[in-house]
């Protein structure tokens, strides 16, 4: 069973790729005292991205210390090799890209079976066209704002279309999430698309404050929000 989220949506998923690696620990505790209600997961198998960053043994530990839904985002090419491991590591939100799984029907399948919620994501490069037809599979579009890979880059302004397209397209069926160069002077340009979750990296973990990071960035994006 899928853990729930801790408020409503909008909010801002820490991008655990900028976090201090050899203080994890430390690292959760402070996102969980700053009001993070989630924690994404970049996964990068040196292959599909041209970086590496962790896998299911360290997502299993992340499980083991926190009770914050984890959104996996598998940047990795033959997801549907490695789902179980990711599966049994306990993640909440399981995301593949488009580009990895050109027919990604049977994988969404799978990870709705397993009890997560299934994402698809599209890289900049992607037109929307290519996951139009998975509404109603899918629980997750995650748009990328940059070319993934890294965090630190800047936001590629197309974005901006991309997201009212896709929630055009997919409607309330899907949470939509952007991730690449999110930050307090790029959420109101994508927020008038109702976006539910922004990914952030930097502009949280380059800050001395995670909680005053999260929350401005929090406030900014409900500000749009139509009920409130
Ligand atoms: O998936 C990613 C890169 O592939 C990261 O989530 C993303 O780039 C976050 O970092 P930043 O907010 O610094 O751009």
């Amino acid at each position: 069973m899928t853990r729930q989220l801790n408020s409503k949506f909008p909010v801002v998923a820490p991008s655990m790729l900028k976090c201090d690696f050899g203080n994890m620990e430390s690292e959760i505790v402070r996102l969980e005292e700053a009001g993070a209600s989630l924690l994404h997961l970049d996964v990068m198998d040196g292959h599909f991205v041209p970086n590496l960053s962790y896998g299911p043994m360290v997502i299993q530990r992340v499980r083991e210390r926190t009770e914050l839904v984890l959104d996996a985002h598998l940047m990795i090419s033959d997801p549907e090799k490695y789902l179980d491991e990711y599966v049994k590591a306990g993640c909440d939100w399981i995301t593949v890209h488009i580009e990895a799984v050109p027919d990604p029907r049977e994988i969404l399948k799978r990870i709705r079976e397993a009890g997560s919620l299934a994402g698809i994501s599209l890289n900049p490069k992607t037109p929307v066209s290519a996951i139009s037809s998975l509404k109603g599979l899918v629980d997750i579009v995650l748009v990328m704002s940059v070319e993934p890979g890294f965090g630190g880059q800047s936001f590629i302004p197309e974005s901006v279309e991309r997201v009212a397209e896709v929630r055009e397209v997919f409607g309330e069926t899907a949470i939509v999430s952007i991730d690449g160069g999110i930050g307090p002077q790029t959420i109101p340009l994508v927020a008038p698309h109702q976006v539910d979750v922004y990914v952030a990296g930097s502009s949280i973990f380059d800050q001395s404050s995670y909680a005053d990071a999260i929350r401005e960035m929090t406030e900014t994006a409900q500000s749009f929000s139509p009920s409130t």
